[in-house]
């Protein structure tokens, strides 16, 4: 607003030829018309000027009179305020414009150099002229009246006093006006956009996102992805071990604060104690570093666990060979079905998958899809059906289809939930009839992140369907990998894969070694 205000006020300056904006010749034009004439006797004021004619005048300190201001009143040419009024036709502008092109503004209090009031009377009679022409024929009253009104307005609206701060731009106006100077060209007034100062930490205009260089996701090996699952298992051990050896001798009561560590961190009694008997053999009496205790430990849990490191034996004489998945829930045996499928079917044996889960609507179409992705053969049932019958049904497709491999899912179940145990019992029993040997692989999942319970999870699953051998999964997370050790340690069961994340890849063969060192926080 404060932009068109200044603009209306420098028309003047501007050379004759300029064409005035359309808009400026909208808003004027209606208003030229004699119906808005009569307004004049109760202007319309623009929105951003007070009905009291701007600001209350300067109170003279000394007396507390009101400071005369009619020599003020005088400094702005009417066309000033008939401009911003709106109530001027644009012909009288531009005839003002015309009069003035001559004798360039001056300011209030300079001298009139043929300017001042000359310059009034020379525009007012101009504007009479350009008023009378344009309106002679068809109004012939309209322009005189026009001219009338204008006087009249300006007359009744003095020029701001001291300014209308918040109403033109304020103070660079009145600075404008009080200046001794003849204002510059209209150009350069109108040139410099006033940006807004803003405030600290804001910004003005679009903005720039620079493109950040996107960096090749290196794909961990599975190793480490196993050691940083077992991070939190390892670093945990790492620092107490290295806390406790800190300048100490190995003596009794170290080597039982070793073993009390040991057993927390879930690898067992049994393996606990080969690892303080070991570190006692080779250095009783003697400084120990925390490096010597994880190297002796790493060593320990190795032994441990390389009699179990078995690959998955495959009779496939049997067509099919039956693998059922058990385990508790959520342990990840659908996936892992999932990713055996890919592995075998990928090496050019053929598959079936049962939905053995019949109590999960979701397990079963989740079986479907690893089916579709593993281009194996599927075989489902609905709902809420005996899952039993389901697994026989599926060895007799399974034979007839001439597969190699036949994998049956079943529902997850607690291990001290009796009823879902006997019917884990019940699958094993149905499958037998079709194969004495049936089913030739029970294999049962185990979630890394659990501790203890995972112990007492072999232990009935063993006793029920036969477990003989397993995989552990989610080695890749928050994994509590000792566990695994002390279940190899106690029922020396083959452990053939270990899951190491969700994707069809992330089966990996267990490897005694690797897993012990990912423990002790040591490299591969
Ligand atoms: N990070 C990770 N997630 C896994 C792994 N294996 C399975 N999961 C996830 O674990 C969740 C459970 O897996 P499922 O295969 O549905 O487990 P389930 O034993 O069949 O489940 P129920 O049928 O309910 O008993 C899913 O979100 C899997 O993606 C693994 O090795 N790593």
């Amino acid at each position: 607003m404060a932009l068109s205000f200044i603009k209306k006020v420098f028309t003047f300056g501007k050379p004759a030829e300029e064409p005035v904006p359309d808009a400026v010749e909208r808003e004027l034009e209606p208003r030229s018309r004699d119906e808005d004439l009569p307004v004049a006797d109760d202007p319309v004021l623009p929105e951003e000027m007070d009905a009291g004619g701007g600001p209350a005048a300067d109170v003279d300190e000394a007396s507390g009179e009101p400071e005369p201001v009619a020599a003020e009143t005088e400094v702005l040419p009417p066309a000033d305020h008939l401009g911003d009024m709106g109530v001027v036709p644009l012909s009288l502008l531009e005839a003002e414009a015309e009069a003035e092109q001559d004798t360039p503004p001056t300011l209030p209090g300079v001298p009139p150099t043929g300017g001042g009031t000359e310059q009034s009377d020379a525009a007012r009679q101009s504007m009479d002229v350009e008023s009378e022409s344009a309106h002679a024929e068809s109004e012939p009253a309209a322009s005189a009246d026009a001219v009338n009104v204008a006087e009249h307005i300006a007359a009744s609206f003095p020029p701001p006093v001291g300014g209308m701060p918040g109403r033109v731009g304020g103070e660079a106006v009145d600075r404008e006006l009080s200046t001794e100077t003849p204002l510059p060209p209209l150009e350069m007034e109108l040139a410099p956009a006033v940006e807004p100062i803003l405030p600290k930490g804001f910004a003005t205009g679009p903005a720039i996102v620079e493109p950040q260089p996107v960096a090749p996701q290196a794909k961990l090996s599975w190793f480490q992805r196993l050691r940083n699952g077992l991070a939190r298992t390892s670093s945990q051990l790492t620092n107490q071990i290295t806390a406790l050896f800190t300048k100490r001798k190995l003596d009794d009561e170290t080597l039982q604060d070793l073993e009390d560590l040991l057993i927390q961190a879930d690898l067992g009694v049994e393996t606990a104690l080969r690892v303080t008997d070991t570190l006692a053999s080779e250095r009783y009496g003697k400084d120990v570093t925390g490096e010597d205790v994880s190297r002796i430990m790493a060593s320990e849990i190795a032994k441990v666990l390389k009699p179990v490191a078995k690959p998955l034996q495959l009779d496939l004489s049997h067509k099919p060979h039956v693998i059922l998945v058990v385990g508790v829930n959520g342990t990840g045996k659908t996936t892992t079905i999932g990713k055996l499928a890919a592995k075998l079917s990928g090496a050019g044996l053929k598959v079936m998958l049962a939905a053995g889960d019949t109590f999960r609507a979701a397990a079963i179409e989740q079986l479907k899809i690893w089916a579709e992705r593993t281009k194996s053969e599927f075989v489902g049932t609905k709902l809420g059906a005996d899952a039993a019958g389901l697994a026989y049904d599926a060895f007799e497709q399974a034979k007839a289809k001439k597969c190699d491999v036949l994998i049956v899912d079943t529902a997850g179940r607690l291990q001290n939930k009796a009823e879902l145990m006997a019917e884990l019992e019940k699958i094993v029993r149905v499958l037998g009839k079709l194969d004495p040997d049936a089913p030739h692989t029970v294999l049962q999942t185990l979630d890394a992140t659990t501790g203890q319970n995972a112990l007492s999870q072999v232990e009935i699953f063993r006793n029920v369907a036969g477990v003989n051998g397993l995989i552990m999964t989610k080695l890749d997370g928050t994994a509590r990998g000792g566990i695994l050790v002390a279940i190899s340690a106690k029922h020396k069961l083959p452990v053939y894969f270990i899951g190491v994340g969700e994707g069809v890849d992330d089966l990996e063969p267990f490897e005694a070694e690797d897993f012990a060192h990912a423990i002790a926080g040591l490299p591969q």
